[in-house]
Order: C-alpha cells, then structure tokens, then sequence
C-alpha cells in the first residue's frame, strides 16, 4: 500500500482547515504581523491557504490562487515576518495535535517559499 501523504496523516481537509483558522487567528493577534492583512477578505484567504496546503501536502486539492511571487510583491514582507508565520504555523499545527517529526516535515515544505514571500526591500514593484 502507499505511503500515507502528509495531508491523510494530519487528518485530511477538516484537519487542515482547523489549522489554517487558528493559524490566522494567530497571526492576527501578532502586532508584528496584523497589518499586512488590513483590508485582506480573510474567508477568501484562509480558502486559499486551505487550497495550498491541502495541495503542497499531498492532498487532493487544486490551488487556484494566484503564484506566491505575484500575491506577496510589493508588501515590504521581510524573512523575520515569514520567520514569525513559520513560528505560528508551528504552534498551530502542534496545538492541532500533529506530531513533531511532522511538523518538521511541513516545515521543511513551506521554508524555501521565503524566495517569493520575502520581498523587502520590495525593488521589483
Ligand atoms: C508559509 C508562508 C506563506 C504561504 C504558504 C502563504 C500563502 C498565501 C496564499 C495561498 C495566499 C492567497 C493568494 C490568493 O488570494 O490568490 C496569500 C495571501 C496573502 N499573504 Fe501569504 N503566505 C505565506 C506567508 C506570508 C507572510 C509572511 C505574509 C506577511 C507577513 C503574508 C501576507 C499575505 C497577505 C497580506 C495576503 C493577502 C493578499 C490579498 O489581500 O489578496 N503571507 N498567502
């Protein structure tokens, strides 16, 4: 039998989508971070970043958003804001339930997206 993908082995979509809501629970409580979303739909994000994950984790779905490059341009996002998204995303996938080694392994995915988030100093607008 196949291995399980990362996605099953955190508990599938319902999982994933209680992360992504604690998950921009806590980036909103974070004064360090809460004003790059000012005038963000948050449903429309979170359904998103629900898309993404689901998909970069081996999950069924299909992202529709828009490239990581062109959505971050231009928002003056420096590698300690993606450092702190890191950190929350972390917590929020542990407080969810989801063991250490994979956590590790989630993280190890997201962090070299830091080349198209990290646009500061924002030179290519
Ligand atoms: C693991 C790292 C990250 C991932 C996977 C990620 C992913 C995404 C996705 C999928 C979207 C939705 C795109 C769309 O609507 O087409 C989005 C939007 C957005 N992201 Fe990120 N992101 C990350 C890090 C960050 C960081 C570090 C910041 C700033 C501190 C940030 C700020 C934003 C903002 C403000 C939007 C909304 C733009 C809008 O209003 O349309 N993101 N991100």
């Amino acid at each position: 039998m196949a291995e399980a993908t990362i996605y099953e082995s955190i508990g599938g979509e319902a999982a994933l989508v209680s992360v992504v809501d604690d998950l921009y629970v806590r980036i909103l409580a974070d004064d360090r971070l809460s004003g790059f979303f000012v005038g963000t739909s948050l449903p429309r994000l979170k359904g998103r970043q629900v898309e993404f994950f689901g998909a970069a984790l081996g999950g069924p779905m299909t992202y529709t958003g828009a490239p990581m490059k062109d959505v971050h341009r231009g928002r003056g996002i420096g590698q300690e804001h993606f450092d702190l998204v890191a950190g929350h995303l972390v917590d929020a996938l542990r407080g969810a339930g989801v063991p250490d080694p994979t956590v590790d392994q989630i993280i190890a995915t997201v962090a070299p997206l830091a080349d198209d988030i990290v646009t500061r100093p924002a030179l290519a607008d």
